[in-house]
């Protein structure tokens, strides 16, 4: 089957199932989608890759909506992908129902996916950085992947994309979680949604906000890094996107753009590496010969942890 072409002609079916075939744990499956990811891998790249978190409540549907509207309006072509942990524990999605983003998911200029749901968090994150990839390929500009603002998926996400952009409660001020979660720093842009609420409040917010991003080392020299909208008016997205494309702009001159891909493409590598090795070596006969021995003298303090793990390494490089 030739997904590459349809795919590339803008087929949304096409890369539907493009993103099913990469998303298959069979390994004729797994073949199939590494050969089709290679034949596209010169057709990717093009997009700004957009992550955007927040916890849930906060609007993220309602604001993804909001400026995938707005960009479809300027001409852009918009896909969003999500990273939902919480799929692969419960089976059921916090993320990516079918009634979210009503207007979005009907126009043929976007492309709205749910959440891989198999597998561990890496797993899912793997899955999303190539259909991250196909979307490129099928010509979306905008690739916004979305998260949950609970546990790791926002540093995976973060890890993916180009800009992070994290949302935010007009009450966030008060406690700053972010902060202490360590998500702000992350954040390439803060935006304090339902600001038409209570106006003073996200403007408080906005003030507390930018003063706790000057303390952070990576944020010393921002300027205009939070903003506030209201999604659900559709009020304020244009200086979103007009921030956005400022960094964009900032970075690609600097350099920092292409740097930050070379460095995620280097880590994805490596990530997925670690993981194969993890597998094989836990796989290993021998290894597992001593695996159970070695965890219980570990854990009753037998052995040293060091010693334990060469030992293990040993039997895994030694025998075939
Ligand atoms: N007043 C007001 N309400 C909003 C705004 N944005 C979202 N909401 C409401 O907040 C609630 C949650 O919005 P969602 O977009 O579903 O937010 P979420 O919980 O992040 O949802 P998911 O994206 O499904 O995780 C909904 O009732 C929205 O209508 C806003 O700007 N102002």
């Amino acid at each position: 089957m030739n997904l590459a072409e349809p795919l590339q002609a803008g087929d949304r079916r096409a890369l539907a199932k493009a993103i099913t075939l990469v998303e298959s744990t069979r390994a004729d499956h797994r073949e199939q989608a590494d050969a089709l990811l290679t034949t596209l891998m010169p057709a990717t790249g093009r997009a700004l890759r957009l992550g955007i978190s927040g916890v849930p409540g906060v609007g993220k549907s309602t604001f993804i909506e909001a400026l995938g509207v707005f960009l479809i309006e300027q001409g852009h072509r918009v896909a969003v992908l999500a990273v939902d942990p919480s799929s692969s524990l419960s089976g059921g999605a916090i993320l990516g129902d079918k009634t979210r983003m009503e207007k979005l998911s009907m126009d043929t200029r976007a492309f709205i996916r749910p959440s891989p749901s198999s597998g561990t968090l890496g797993g899912v994150a793997e899955k999303t950085r190539e259909a991250l990839l196909l979307c490129e390929a099928a010509g979306y500009d905008v690739v916004i992947v979305e998260t949950v603002g609970v546990g790791q998926s926002e540093t995976a996400v973060a890890g993916m994309t180009d800009l992070y952009l994290l949302l935010q409660l007009p009450n966030a001020g008060d406690d700053l979680q972010a902060i202490k979660k360590g998500v702000m720093e992350l954040a390439d842009l803060v935006v304090i949604n339902k600001a038409d609420l209570d106006d003073q409040a996200a403007t408080r917010a906005q003030a507390q906000i930018t003063s706790a991003l000057r303390l952070l080392p990576t944020h010393a020299h921002a300027t205009q890094r939070v903003l506030k909208v209201s999604a659900l008016k559709a009020d304020g997205i244009a200086p979103v996107w007009a921030a956005l494309t400022a960094l964009r702009a900032e970075r690609e001159a600097s350099g920092a753009w292409a740097a930050r891909r070379r460095e995620q493409s280097l880590a994805w590598m490596w990530e997925r590496i670690q993981a194969g090795l993890r597998q094989a070596f836990t796989a290993h006969p021998a290894v597992q010969a001593q695996l159970d021995a070695a965890t219980v003298a570990v854990r009753d303090g037998r052995t040293p942890p060091s010693t334990a793990a060469r030992q293990l390494l040993a039997a895994f490089r030694t025998s075939p």
